[in-house]
């Protein structure tokens, strides 16, 4: 059973680092996670679920989403992963760029998934629903990062404990906070006593930063869904509008970015996607001054119909820090 705490507003699930099973374990036979190429598209979402090959492929392996098979591309060419490693997913909903973070950094590797909506990770993947462009829960995943680095598996209580069960079990680390909503009370009163910035290299825990984030926008269609059970089709992906789709992303990729500059390692890795426009020079710049190198990669899974790409940014530089955007 899945133990969760909820905290006002926010909720933190750590589930068993090292008991995977279910889902990707079932993938573990088509660990290469071979994609055929993608079948023509047509213009209704659902017609195109049935027949994309990548679609199907990711339902025959367990896989959440067809999105596994971009960052898999993506690793197969840069070798983002290491086994052991910490990962931040941002926007990891409905989960499968996290699946794939999970079984590249095996045995021991931790992924922590940030998304504005509630859904059911995969299992090992300690998850925190929040909206990342709030600074409030940026410094709440870095305490929350502080936090997971400091209870190692190894370092966790015996299974008797009040904080695991056992069977089909799930770990819990309870870790003591004020609520979401406390925190932003106290910070509009301007009495907030906010968990504290994680000093500049002593904070950088952190191997991998991905961001799969997408603006979100109000559900258009799609209604007779039953979306209490999945509530990740509340929300459409793109606004079908470039220009804003182009905005909302240099929001989220600057954020995601300046996130990993306060606590990637020295050496550690970067993707982002974007959506292409006149602002994606400038933000390719930002990464140069962070990374060793820099790649921008449009995946042959990602729909050659859709303006998506991704940044990756190759090997943090130890003494270079972003300035953040005003
Ligand atoms: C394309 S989906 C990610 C798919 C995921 N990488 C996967 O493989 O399953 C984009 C996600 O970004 C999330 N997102 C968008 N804006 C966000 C924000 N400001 N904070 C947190 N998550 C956000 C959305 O809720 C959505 O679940």
């Amino acid at each position: 059973m899945a133990l969760a705490q909820s905290f006002t507003g926010v909720s933190f699930y750590l589930r068993g680092l090292s008991r995977l099973n279910g889902a990707l374990h079932r993938a573990q036979p088509h660990v290469q996670w071979q994609p055929v190429r993608c079948a023509s598209s047509t213009s209704r979402w659902k017609q195109r679920q049935g027949r994309d090959a990548y679609a199907k492929d990711a339902k025959v392996q367990g896989l959440k989403s067809r999105a596994a098979f971009k960052l898999l591309e993506m690793d197969e060419k840069h070798r983002i992963f290491k086994k052991n490693q910490t990962v931040i997913d941002l926007g990891y909903a409905p989960g499968s760029w996290s699946q794939v973070a999970l079984e590249r950094t095996k045995p021991h590797g931790k992924v922590i998934g940030i998304d504005l909506i509630p859904a059911q990770a995969p299992r090992g993947v300690i998850t925190f629903q929040g909206d990342f462009l709030s600074p409030m829960v940026q410094k709440l995943v870095k305490t929350l990062i502080t936090e997971t680095d400091r209870r190692k598996p190894k370092e966790q209580p015996p299974a008797s404990t009040d904080d695991e069960t056992i069977g089909d079990e799930t770990a819990k680390i309870a870790i003591e906070r004020p609520s979401y909503i406390d925190l932003e009370r106290h910070a509009s009163l301007g009495t907030g006593d906010l968990p504290q910035e994680t000093g500049s290299s002593k904070g950088r825990l952190v191997d991998v930063v991905l961001s799969d984030m997408s603006a979100p926008w109000d559900q258009t269609s799609g209604f007779n869904m039953n979306t209490m059970s999945n509530p990740y089709h509340r929300l459409m992906n793109t606004s079908g509008v470039a220009f804003r789709d182009h905005a909302g992303s240099m929001d989220l990729c600057n954020t995601a970015l300046e996130f990993a500059s306060d606590t990637l390692r020295p050496g550690g890795h970067f993707v982002c996607k974007f959506y292409a426009g006149s602002e994606d020079k400038a933000l390719e710049q930002r990464l140069k001054k962070l990374f060793s190198r820099v790649y921008r990669e449009k995946p042959e899974s990602s729909r050659s119909e859709s303006k998506e790409a991704y940044l990756i940014g190759i090997k943090r530089k130890g003494d270079v820090t972003l300035e953040q955007r005003v």
